[in-house]
């Protein structure tokens, strides 16, 4: 379980979260959604320890992230940010190596390597496992990086916006990967999606923020609604059910 307890976070004046707290179940995968300038991305670089926890308290497990040793941390979650720049003349497979740090230190063991093809196939990356990163397109390079993410084999994954440049095959692809570590692998994925869509098809919980607060936690079905889309985004939609899940269309005036 993920357990936030009464997280705010200032920059400068400006108060980005307040006072939010949540407990979020094992073993799912857990939508965070919410307009531009929410505060997910601050959220998460918060409970990833990228930026000082100034007040509550973040567990990942039994894991307090404050006294937590940076590598069972680096152990324990793994994060996807926005703003990936991934320097130097690396290969796709040296990259996915990289997420392996934590355990090998430097020295790869005859398992990093396994994880690592394991990710290539589990990928579909194949094809680009010997191209500099260089070379890649931009989908391409934003799956290299998930991949070297879910190398790190942690139990708790935070991904801001991964489907971003995914065509409609990977970002399926993807969703279905993750739903599929999630039941049999026990991962916990924390996962900012802008595709409303994409968040009631496939996660089990969905998380709305608006202003730095949480407005509402739930099941796709319960949460995502007329209403709460209306107050979340200022947009008109007519919601659907597929199979049990909502499905949103934007309204026609
Ligand atoms: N370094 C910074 N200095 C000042 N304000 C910042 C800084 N970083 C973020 N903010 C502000 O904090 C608020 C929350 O930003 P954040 O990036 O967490 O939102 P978000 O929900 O991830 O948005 P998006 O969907 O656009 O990625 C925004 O108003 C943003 O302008």
């Amino acid at each position: 379980m993920i357990k936030l307890d009464n997280i705010s976070h200032h920059i400068g004046k400006q108060q980005i979260l307040h006072d939010i707290s949540l407990s979020l179940p094992s073993a799912q995968v857990i939508a965070l959604i919410g307009p531009n300038g929410a505060g997910k991305s601050t959220l998460f670089s918060v409970m990833a320890r990228l930026q000082p926890l100034q007040s509550g308290k973040v567990m990942f497990g039994e894991h307090d992230i404050v006294s937590c040793p940076a590598r069972t941390l680096a152990k324990t979650v793994a994060m996807l940010g926005q703003d990936n720049q991934v320097q130097g003349r690396l290969r796709v497979h040296e990259l996915l190596m990289f997420g392996r740090y934590p355990y090998h230190q430097g020295q790869p063991s005859a398992e990093d390597e396994q994880k690592v093809q394991e990710m290539i196939e589990r990928f579909e990356l194949e094809p680009l496992a010997e191209r500099f990163l260089s070379t890649l397109s931009g989908g391409q390079r934003q799956r290299v990086l998930i991949a070297m993410i879910v190398c790190q084999d942690t139990p708790y994954l935070l991904l801001d916006e991964p489907l971003n440049n995914l065509d409609m095959y990977h970002a399926g692809r993807l969703m279905r990967e993750l739903r599929e570590l999630s039941c049999s692998q026990q991962k916990t994925v924390v996962i900012v999606l802008h595709d409303i869509n994409q968040a009631a098809q496939f996660a089990d919980t969905v998380v709305m923020m608006k202003t730095g607060q949480v407005m509402a936690v739930g099941q796709p079905v319960d949460v995502i609604t007329k209403d709460t889309i209306k107050d979340l985004y200022n947009v008109d939609v007519t919601v659907l059910n597929h199979q049990g899940r909502p499905v949103i269309v934007d309204t026609l005036l």
